[in-house]
């Protein structure tokens, strides 16, 4: 394999432009953007504890990068097998497992650091 050196900068660039790419055009990545803007946003509001925001944060970043990781792949087997193949499928369709393990472990991250602060929160207000 010929070597191929790239600048950091060059490099740097082309991540930036696969985030920005899986953002512009998929559905998911947007719904994930969304949700992890305003689960931030509640965390500052909340007044969330350092171990609260590290789960929340690592939570974030598994569901991108799985996402991202599933946007690859879905890439990959078009451009080799743009026809019906059964591994494809089972390419396309774990990728997606993994993205939903990814997602369903956010969603179990977030019922256990907010369930109390929200719950106290409502108190606050009611009482
Ligand atoms: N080349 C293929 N061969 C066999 N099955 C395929 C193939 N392409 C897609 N599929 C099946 O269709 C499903 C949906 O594939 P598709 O490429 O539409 O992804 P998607 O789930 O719509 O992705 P997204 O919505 O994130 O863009 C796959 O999970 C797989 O089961």
């Amino acid at each position: 394999m010929k070597p191929h050196r790239q600048s950091l900068y060059k490099a740097f660039g082309c991540a930036l432009r696969g985030i920005v790419t899986a953002v512009k055009t998929e559905r998911n990545m947007k719904i994930h953007m969304a949700a992890a803007l305003i689960v931030l946003i509640a965390a500052a509001l909340l007044h969330l504890d350092r171990m609260s925001w590290l789960f929340l944060i690592l939570a974030i970043a598994i569901v991108f990068i799985a996402e991202l990781m599933n946007t690859a792949i879905e890439a990959v087997v078009d451009l080799i097998s743009p026809q019906k193949h059964v591994l494809a499928r089972l390419a396309k369709d774990t990728a997606a497992g993994a993205a939903l393990v990814a997602a369903a472990f956010a969603v179990m991250v977030g019922l256990l650091v907010f369930y109390q602060p929200v719950w106290e929160w409502i108190q606050s207000m009611t009482n």
